[in-house]
């Protein structure tokens, strides 16, 4: 990883650091468009390393937000020879990514698209290696049932937050991928719990 890549990922690391402490006995209605919420520092390298290992993938990554996970998957497309396409509601977030994605050199490497995610994927050609599912919980199902027919054979799904938060909308996301016609899937506690899936 090259001194552009470490530099940009360690101010977030030192953001993320700073956020955690004043969300201390607030509630997530103070934060939720505020702060990162990102994946952390263990699912980041652990994403990297999994879309690295693919030829030239195209990636999906569902849930902006501030940049982070972006910075390890833009980075995995550029050393594999790859591209990601990122999509996020809010505007703002998106702008911000885009800056620390031009800030790490690997803008290049990153299509930005602002809008809901479900609509985006709709208009999203077929063809999707990797996908990095991490937006509100309640739009798993939903973003599932959407990119599932643009996947290629062989296709990785990763879906955060599996274990913590948890919650109903995750546990019906794990159902649902579990039951879709040639996937195999397992839920590892990596991060904040994360279900792996593959498309045969
Ligand atoms: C948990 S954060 C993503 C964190 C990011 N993956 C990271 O690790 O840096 C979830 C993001 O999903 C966005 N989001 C929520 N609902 C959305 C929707 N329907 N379409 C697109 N983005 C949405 C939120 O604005 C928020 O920025």
């Amino acid at each position: 990883m090259d001194h552009k890549v470490t530099a940009v990922l360690d101010a977030y690391h030192t953001r993320m650091q700073r956020e955690r402490k004043e969300r201390e006995g607030k509630s997530s209605s103070d934060f939720l468009d505020k702060h990162m919420l990102s994946v952390g520092p263990d699912t980041g390298p652990f994403i990297n390393l999994i879309a690295r290992s693919m030829d030239a993938p195209h990636i999906l990554e569902i849930g902006t937000s501030f940049g982070y996970s972006g910075i390890w998957l833009a980075e995995a497309a550029r050393a594999a020879g790859g591209r990601v396409t990122t999509l996020e509601l809010d505007a703002a977030k998106s702008a911000h990514a885009k800056k620390m994605a031009e800030k790490a050199g690997l803008a290049n490497y990153i299509e930005f698209q602002v809008g809901d995610a479900v609509e985006l994927i709709g208009a999203l050609s077929t063809g999707v290696d990797f996908v990095l599912l991490d937006l509100w919980k309640d739009m798993y199902v939903p973003c599932l049932e959407a990119f599932f027919p643009k996947l290629n054979p062989g296709a990785i799904i990763v879906a955060d937050n599996m274990i913590y938060p948890g919650g109903e909308s995750v546990e019906r996301y794990g159902k649902a991928v579990r039951a879709k016609p040639g996937v195999n899937s397992v839920l590892l506690p990596v991060g904040t719990g994360l279900e792996i899936s593959r498309l045969a």
